[in-house]
């Protein structure tokens, strides 16, 4: 049952029927939350919910067009991020704003506001980070980073400002379950010093673990506010959706022995572009028709490198290095590769996954121009908008993204909806061979279960498919057999059936590959 918000001196906001509209969409429609002093605070919605629109306002960034806003119990009028700042409000967003080609330290000069010299900001930076149990290199450059390690640059650059309310957008959704143990550390301490914390995640057991309080938005609206501890992950994610979500069924591969490989990686070894990446040592491995093989790691282990070569981002001199539906593909490039029959989804959405200034069914032309020829490009190369927006909205459908216009821009959709966009526009091809990493990064429960189960039906359908992720817990949900990248090296996947979390965990910290019995060679 919903308790009602608590109103008094102990709180340090409190935001009164605050309404974000966006043409004809109500973003955030009439909220009423409070925020106490040394309190950890849930926000929890599916996709598209208004997590994020609600924060933006609280930072700054998004001007409300109704209600008000109460810090120490005052009015504040927040119209821009100096200004929350100032009253003590930080945030880590979930879409990081880091310059590739400067250092840790240089991008958090950047941010603030006074004239402090490097060396002490390189200083402080690195001193904070391990006080905090999150040790950062200042002088690496960010180019250079697993987004694990982004991360902890944006934390430690909102912590450098001493702020009262730290705002965190899906914090662990890139972290490693020792990382965000962690961070979770950092957060009780920050809490005990008296500091609040509003914490939004689609990982409902961390929700339960470490906050005090929840606030459930559905639609724009507050529909429900709980003791996460008092809840399970499956009554959360009711209340998140609305309805029950529905658990995935992994039927078993037929004759699976007898599957042709889609796609091999053979002695595969790439030297580090720059001093900071992770070499590829010697990597061999299948993915058979109807399959899908997981890849774990700890972040930075190379599975961004490993990423790169196989889709084609960075090209190999070995041409049989990669083999795509038997044939050779090392030397082409991404579009060569999904000519022969993959598809490939990063893990960054912005950027590399979807360009955000141009709207869906731009995107849509963009990545498939070339695989889609004739269906989306006439006589003459003239583009046929009628079938791109017709693929785009069957994309749209299937994957029940949510959006506050007919034919969006990339950016303006939620993290999680542009997300299953993406990953929608790449099933919708039925590839042969489908590369996919972190496939449900700030994904909703319910959105990710239809992703996991999609994936799963691409392979059953005769696919082959390659899921790197963090996610323990979606790996062995998914997976028929389990490889894991350590330092550029692949261990041999292991079956399912013989998969347990210590074996993975023991390969993932390091142990030889050669100790874990039972598992599959390459062709
Ligand atoms: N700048 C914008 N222009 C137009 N529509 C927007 C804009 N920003 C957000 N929206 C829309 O507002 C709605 C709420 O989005 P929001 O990002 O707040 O969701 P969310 O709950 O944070 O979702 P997620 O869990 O996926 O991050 C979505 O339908 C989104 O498409």
């Amino acid at each position: 049952m919903a308790t009602p918000p608590e109103t008094s001196d102990a709180n340090l906001l409190e935001v009164r029927g605050l309404t974000k509209i966006f043409g004809t969409l109500k973003a955030c429609d009439h909220i009423d939350l409070t925020i106490g002093k040394g309190e950890i605070h849930a926000l929890l919605g599916e996709n598209g919910a208004g997590k994020s629109t609600l924060v933006k306002m609280l930072f700054g960034t998004l001007e409300p067009n109704a209600g008000e806003i109460l810090w120490n119990g005052q009015p504040v009028r927040i119209s821009n991020p100096h200004i929350a700042r100032k009253l003590g409000i930080g945030m880590v967003f979930q879409h990081f704003s880091l310059f590739d080609a400067l250092s840790a330290a240089e991008n958090i000069a950047l941010s603030l506001d006074d004239k402090t010299p490097i060396s002490t900001i390189a200083a402080k930076a690195k001193a904070l980070s391990y006080s905090y149990g999150l040790p950062l290199d200042p002088h690496s450059l960010v180019g250079d980073l697993s987004v694990g390690e982004r991360q902890r640059i944006e934390i430690i650059r909102c912590l450098l400002q001493a702020p009262e309310l730290i705002i965190l957008d899906e914090p662990t959704a890139v972290l490693t379950p020792q990382e965000a143990d962690k961070l979770f550390e950092t957060l009780e301490r920050l809490r005990a010093e008296g500091k609040s914390i509003l914490y939004i995640s689609h990982r409902l057991e961390e929700v339960k673990r470490i906050c005090d309080r929840a606030t459930v938005l559905r639609h724009g609206k507050v529909v429900d506010h709980c003791d996460p501890r008092q809840e399970t992950a499956a009554s959360l994610a009711r209340m998140m959706v609305g309805s029950e979500v529905q658990a995935v069924v992994r039927p078993p591969v037929e004759d699976a022995n007898n599957q042709a490989a889609l796609l091999e990686v053979r002695k595969l070894s790439r030297a580090p572009a720059t001093p900071f990446s992770i070499p590829l040592r010697d990597i061999s491995l299948d993915v058979r028709a109807g399959e899908i093989i997981g890849i774990a790691g700890v972040a930075g282990n190379g599975q961004g490198e490993f990423f790169e070569a196989v889709s084609g981002e960075v090209q190999q001199a070995d041409a049989g290095s990669v083999r795509i539906r038997g044939k050779d593909a090392g030397r082409l490039s991404i579009t060569g590769r999904r000519l022969l029959g993959a598809a490939f989804v990063p893990e960054e959405r912005l950027g590399h996954g979807a360009a955000p200034r141009m709207t869906l069914s731009e995107n849509m032309l963009l990545s498939r121009h070339a695989t889609d020829r004739k269906a989306f490009l006439g006589v003459a190369g003239v583009v046929r908008k009628h079938a791109i927006s017709t693929a785009s909205q069957r994309v749209i459908e299937e994957m029940d993204v949510r959006k506050s216009a007919p034919d969006p821009e990339a950016a303006s959709l939620s993290g999680g909806n542009l997300q299953k966009f993406i990953v929608g526009r790449e099933l919708d091809r039925r590839p042969a061979v489908m590369v996919i990493n972190q496939p449900t990064w700030g994904v909703d429960a319910g959105a990710a279960a239809h992703i996991r189960q999609a994936l799963i039906e691409l392979a059953r359908s005769g696919s082959a498919v390659l899921v790197i992720s963090q996610d323990l817990d979606e790996l062995f949900e998914i997976s028929d057999a389990i490889a894991v990248m350590h330092n550029g090296m692949l261990s041999r996947p292991i079956p399912i059936a013989e998969a347990t979390l210590e074996k993975i965990g023991l390969l993932m910290g390091g142990a030889e590959p050669g100790h874990v019995e039972h598992s599959r060679e390459p062709a």
